[in-house]
């Protein structure tokens, strides 16, 4: 039942509506319309992804329903067409993810927002920072209600060293007063080795007057929250800093990646391949262009949909055979591997046994099944100039194709 989404609402447009949400983003729903169905739901199964529930029911006025949600630890977001203050504010008090008012088409677009959130937080895992434990308690209650991951520390060492060992914390909330290391100590830490992008911090001021807010900010927090704040705010900023890094990190995978293939692009393996020919030893390594055969020929028959899949597979083929080692999409039906810590019989052999795999796997295609062969020119790296590598292996992969493909060549100078 976790990937099952309970709509309780007697309203039955309403219900279709978050229905037909729920499915397009995969989710399974359950639908129950009084507060006595809801009951009978309950006392069978009690573990749904998360609850979207209406303030009012026929036979439950008053939020009786969000209440018996609550005390079954289900996450509740309350969808309801009662906008007047005292509701929200009465639906605000109590341990619901979120109020949304059945106002409009966009009331719709945002549930849908909410659930992929939801669904996403599972696989984010924010840093609480605070030597009070009823501090921490009552923050971790707060993004356990949103489905995060939480990790604890007491103070700025600890902190430190989860920081090294977790390496999926996206998120660090910290206190400024804390023993041996102030929140803004911990901030100018952090900053030493990850930068805003990579880890966003929000730092929880107790004084809201003070300049600590702006101290902490200079020093590398992404935001800063004064106490006492409402869960409202709270979710605000941590959903908008995450947001941020998350499209910050969208468009680095976009400036680094092949977009058919997701393999790394040409420009980043000129970036990447160049800083470990310039800085590692690279005497054991080898440099290798990959080349599929007549690949116009498969665009030609089958079209240009089925030779973009033929790519789509290579590539995964490619990654799977050379994990490890720099894998990229140079361009058209052209990839290149940097293969490190390899004897050039090693290399070769890797090679061969990889063309020799792709000559008989079976690529699926459009109505239809087909193989392909590839052509390959590698070099041993004995100079550590790419361009000079890229030129060699090129050299090598023109004989290959000359000699009848479907083979590898090493260069020789
Ligand atoms: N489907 C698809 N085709 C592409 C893409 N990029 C380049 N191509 C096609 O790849 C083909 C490459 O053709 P050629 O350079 O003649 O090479 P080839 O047919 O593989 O012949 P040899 O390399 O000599 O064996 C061209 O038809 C390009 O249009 C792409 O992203 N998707």
């Amino acid at each position: 039942m976790n990937n099952t989404i309970l709509i309780v609402n007697d309203n039955a447009a309403i219900a279709a509506r978050v229905r037909a949400i729920a499915n397009k983003l995969g989710f399974e729903s359950i639908h129950v319309a009084s507060y006595f169905q809801l009951e009978k739901v309950l006392s069978v199964e009690t573990h749904f992804f998360c609850a979207c529930v209406d303030f009012s029911l026929p036979d439950a006025k008053s939020g009786e329903a969000i209440d018996f949600l609550i005390s079954q630890n289900i996450p509740s977001f309350v969808l309801t067409n009662q906008l007047a203050d005292t509701t929200r504010d009465a639906v605000l008090s109590k341990a619901v993810v979120d109020y949304i008012a059945a106002e409009t088409i966009h009331s719709f677009d945002y549930i849908a927002k909410l659930l992929l959130r939801l669904k996403h937080n599972r696989d984010i895992r924010i840093l609480i920072v605070d030597d009070a434990l009823s501090a921490r308690n009552y923050l971790k209650k707060l993004l356990l209600r949103h489905n995060f991951k939480v990790s604890e520390a007491s103070d700025g060492a600890e902190a430190l060293a989860l920081l090294e060992n977790q390496p999926d914390i996206k998120m660090v909330v910290t206190d400024q007063t804390m023993p041996n290391m102030t929140g803004i100590e911990l901030v100018q830490k952090i900053r030493m080795q990850y930068s805003l992008e990579q880890l966003a911090i929000i730092a929880i001021s107790a004084t809201p007057k003070s300049i600590i807010a702006a101290r902490f900010l200079k020093n590398g927090a992404n935001d800063c929250l004064s106490k006492p704040f409402n869960p409202d705010e709270f979710y605000a900023r941590i959903f908008c800093n995450l947001e941020y890094i998350e499209h910050v990190a969208e468009v680095q995978f976009a400036a680094n990646h092949d977009y058919l293939t997701r393999l790394f692009n040409r420009r980043y393996f000129f970036e990447r391949a160049g800083e470990i020919t310039q800085h590692d030893n690279i005497s054991n390594s080898a440099l290798a262009i990959i080349d599929l055969d007549h690949f116009k020929q498969i665009n030609d028959q089958y079209g240009h949909d089925a030779g973009d899949s033929v790519l789509r597979q290579t590539a995964q083929r490619l990654e799977s055979h050379f994990r490890g080692n720099l894998v990229a999409r140079f361009g058209g039906e052209e990839f290149c591997i940097l293969l490190q810590q390899m004897s050039p019989d090693e290399a070769l052999g890797r090679l061969e046994f990889f063309i020799h795999h792709l000559e008989h796997f079976e690529m699926e295609i459009p109505n239809n099944s087909i193989s392909i062969t590839a052509s390959v020119g590698f070099t041993v790296c004995q100079s550590n100039e790419l361009e000079k590598l890229i030129k060699q292996a090129d050299i090598a992969l023109y004989q290959a194709k000359n000699n009848g493909r479907n083979q590898v060549v090493e260069f020789k100078g």
